[in-house]
């Protein structure tokens, strides 16, 4: 039998119309309308996607500490909540390095140490984050199967002296597949149902690209809306994936942000909220600017271009899946929950000031090419980017000189040498191009904002700002969007120029 007055809270609670009607026997039609109930139900359930990323779990208190902020939610705002959770910090940073140490030292003690080492952290982590003996040894049976997993993954490359992508991936996973179960663990030492899950696990498919995955299939409501229905709380793992046969998978770095966006996509999320350690998205990276403000609002397309160029507390891929369905993105402070945060939509709102934040992308070369040659040759622009697509180079900008002359292109540092190899290569005994050369140690700074577009005169304004700041512009471009204008200087001169960016364009603007 089921007890009339569940059913009227659990509609009550739900803040479904109010469902009264004495179930004295469940008959057949009953039965019906109970299965029609229930299904509406997961139609009409309303989600809240929470993604943590790594310095929001860098430790067990924060852990604990975020579990609350999860258990808030949920109680207090009665919200249906999924987790999307990062590695602690500097966990995949290690497991980046420790790869490449075991491929080029191949020394099983450096790797037994390494693994000694993550077993602690993880371990100390339990500690704090939980206080139940059981469910502290039920995580801690996990973190051991997973720990002896990775550790045999890795000793592996160093007698295979191989690191194939794929295998680079699944190294990389551990990050998240041992905090997931942490953090669930903790919800559920607070008393609240929790499981963990891999992001395959929880119905993200992807290609076999690995390193930087694309989502090929999407089963995230048939995996999670029956777990949310018996009330538990889903922990998954950002970051990760995996393949239609369960080869896991990674988005690429700062891809948890992803995961949350797809997830949020998926289940029609009413909300995705991106928790981390600054309160929003601010006018520029606090790291360089101490006084950089917090921006209330911003519509996707600024917050996409500000990601693209270097805003780290966003993944560039993480806009598109909730623009797609208008899902606002809400990004908030961990160690101030209080705090409004940054609030992303459709709406492009215009700020006092025409510049919205200033960006910066470091660890880039600048290539330029030269030829007269290239001078009304159609489909040069095309063997340039062929070029750089045999380097698998990571293009950030790209601007030609109005005389056609010249061609300049930002890639990754790591790109450069093989992409001048390829570009030479593609043009060799053309006679198109004279030279082709290089200005490494250079970065990226974009200015960013709706109100840039169409506003008279805001080029000489951030030209001039930039001379002053003792700055040598090498390569200027605007994205078609026009709410951007990019520059490349040295690197040498990136603090002092965005200070002075900032100062022209945020601070001195009432
Ligand atoms: N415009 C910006 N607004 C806010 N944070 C920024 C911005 N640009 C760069 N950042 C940096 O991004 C960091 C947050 O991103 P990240 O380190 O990836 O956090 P998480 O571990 O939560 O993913 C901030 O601590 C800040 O230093
Ligand atoms: N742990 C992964 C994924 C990620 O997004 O992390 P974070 O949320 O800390 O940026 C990385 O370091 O890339």
């Amino acid at each position: 039998m089921i007890n009339s007055c569940a059913l009227e809270n659990l509609a009550k609670s739900r803040g479904f119309c109010r469902i009264i009607f004495k179930i004295e026997q469940l008959q057949l039609t009953t039965k019906l309308c109970f299965a029609v109930y229930i299904k509406d139900y997961l139609v009409n359930i309303m989600v809240v996607v929470m993604k943590f990323g790594g310095t929001s779990v860098g430790d067990g208190k924060r852990i604990r500490h975020v579990a609350n902020i999860v258990l808030n939610k949920k109680k207090k705002e009665n919200k249906d909540v999924v987790v999307v959770v990062s590695a602690m910090s500097q966990v995949t940073n290690s497991l980046v390095d420790i790869s490449k140490e075991a491929l080029d030292i191949k020394d099983i003690e450096r790797i037994n140490k390494f693994i000694k080492d993550t077993r602690e952290k993880h371990y100390k982590a339990i500690e704090d984050a939980i206080k139940s003996e059981e469910i502290r040894n039920e995580v801690k049976k996990v973190i051991d199967e997973r720990i002896e997993e990775l550790e045999k993954v890795l000793i592996g490359v160093a007698y295979l002296g191989e690191l194939t992508p794929k295998s680079k991936d699944y190294i990389l996973s551990f990050g998240e597949r041992l905090s997931a179960p942490i953090l669930s663990g903790a919800i559920r030492d607070l008393g609240e149902k929790s499981v963990f899950l891999t992001g395959g696990e929880a119905g993200i498919i992807t290609d076999d690209n690995f390193g930087c995955a694309k989502v090929v299939k999407l089963e995230v409501k048939e995996k999670l809306l029956p777990l949310l229905e018996k009330g538990y709380i889903p922990v998954v793992t950002g970051f990760i994936a995996s393949t239609e046969d369960g080869r896991i998978t990674t988005f690429g770095r700062g891809g948890s942000d992803y995961s949350a966006a797809i997830i949020g996509y998926g289940l029609d999320a009413e909300i995705i909220e991106i928790w981390t350690d600054v309160s929003g998205i601010l006018t520029t990276d606090p790291k360089i600017v101490k006084n950089a403000r917090r921006i209330p609002k911003i519509s996707y397309i600024e917050a996409m271009e500000l990601a693209y160029f270097g805003a780290k507390v966003l993944h560039p891929r993480t806009i598109e899946p909730a623009m797609e369905k208008g899902i606002p993105i809400l990004v908030k402070n961990t160690f101030e929950p209080e705090n409004e945060g940054t609030l992303i939509t459709n709406d492009l709102e215009m700020s006092n000031s025409i510049v919205k934040a200033i960006t910066t992308i470091k660890n880039v070369a600048l290539i330029n090419i030269f030829g007269a040659g290239m001078v009304g040759v159609s489909g040069t622009a095309a063997r340039i980017f062929k070029a750089l697509g045999k380097a698998n180079a990571n293009v950030i900008l790209i601007s030609q000189g109005s005389s056609e002359t010249n061609v300049s292109i930002v890639v990754d540092a790591e790109d450069v040498e093989k992409s001048v190899y390829e570009l030479k290569k593609e043009f060799e005994n053309s006679g198109l191009i004279r030279d082709i050369n290089v200005d490494e140690n250079v970065c990226v700074i974009s200015v960013v904002g709706a109100g840039m577009r169409g506003s008279k005169g805001i080029a000489g304004k951030l030209f001039t700002a930039v001379a002053e700041s003792g700055a040598n512009i090498k390569m200027i471009a605007q994205g078609s969007s026009e709410v951007n204008i990019s520059f490349v200087i040295d690197e040498k001169d990136l603090i002092p120029c965005v200070k002075k960016l900032h100062k022209t364009f945020i601070e001195n603007v009432e």
